[in-house]
């Protein structure tokens, strides 16, 4: 059985990082993995771990912006299309990976996400090689400081689940930063919450009154019209309750096995043995503050 893991999230959140210490981690436990590159804006010296597969040795977008006189946007965005469009190229590539656990480190463009076929189609052909497929959705703790740039990220994060339906975590990506926070004195705290540890658990669960309840900073003017759309946001996240996000602090290693362990229950990883039971979070890390 050959496995997969779709490693994404908007611009910036920490996926190549994830990725890489991931793909260590993989390693150190003696298991065979490989990185899969498929963004084509990628830097040779970003990786911590080469990758076997490039999209770049397709297509770089650079070549895309000189000879076809796109910008950066529009010639990322040619460059998936051009996969899409020879996705015997990536066939042929996966070809040489039998029994093998690969992860895609995926581009952050936000678009791909909530609306491009280009994942869709993507998960189609990989589970066309029977390729088992799983996606970890990563946003970064910073989203947690405004609460409406939060709800986006639960929304963007909904969305992409919906049009992808496979099996799915999200993760919520740089809680060491969380933590220095929480441990500096300074100003601000009552403007976004997030210093008090009690409050991210009302995050990586996402509580919808978070949005129900008015900013409490100067300067807030609440818009009657937002309000009923932020309203009908909030019983849209009640009913429908599919987010959580694991949290992932590098710099801990247990935090990081756990995520590990969710993915690879999730994928239903080695299901010919003892299916495994992911690690239970250690929600006091970051629920009681002390
Ligand atoms: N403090 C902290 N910073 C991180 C962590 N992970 C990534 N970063 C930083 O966040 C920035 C973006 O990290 P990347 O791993 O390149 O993020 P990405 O999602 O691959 O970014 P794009 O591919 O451009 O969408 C870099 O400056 C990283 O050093 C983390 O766990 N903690
Ligand atoms: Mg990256």
């Amino acid at each position: 059985m050959r496995y997969a893991v779709l490693v994404t999230g908007p611009a910036g959140a920490g996926k190549s990082t994830f990725t890489g210490a991931f793909l260590n981690h993989l390693r150190m436990a003696k298991r065979t993995a490989h990185l899969v590159n498929l963004d084509p804006a990628a830097s040779p010296t970003s990786f911590e771990v080469q990758p076997v597969i490039d999209i770049k040795d397709l297509i770089s977008v650079e070549d895309v912006m000189s000879e076809l006189e796109y910008g950066p946007n529009g010639g990322l965005v040619y460059c998936f299309e051009y996969l899409l469009q020879n996705m015997d190229w990536l066939e042929e590539e996966l070809g040489g990976y039998d029994d093998d656990y690969l992860v895609f480190d995926c581009p952050g463009q936000i678009e791909l996400y909530t609306h491009h076929p280009f994942l869709p189609t993507l998960v189609q052909h990989l589970t066309r090689l029977n390729i088992r497929v799983c996606a970890a959705y990563l946003i970064e703790s910073q989203f947690m400081e405004d609460r409406y740039k939060f709800f986006s990220g639960v929304l963007s994060a909904m969305s992409a689940m919906v049009n992808l339906e496979i099996p799915w975590i999200n993760v919520m990506s740089k809680m060491d930063l969380v933590t220095a926070n929480t441990d500096s004195e300074s100003d601000g705290g009552a403007r976004n919450g997030i210093r008090q540890r009690k409050d991210v658990a009302r995050y990586l669960d996402p509580d919808p009154l978070l949005l129900a309840t008015r900013r409490g900073y100067e300067g807030d003017i609440e818009n009657p019209r937002f309000h009923a759309l932020n309203q009908a946001i909030v019983h849209l996240i009640e009913d429908h309750p599919l987010v959580s996000f694991l949290p992932l602090d590098l710099t801990k290693p247990d935090s990081l096995e756990t995520v590990v362990s969710h993915i690879d229950y999730t994928m239903q990883y080695g299901e010919d043995e003892e299916p495994k039971e992911p690690h239970d979070m250690d929600e006091g890390d970051f629920q009681d503050a002390d």
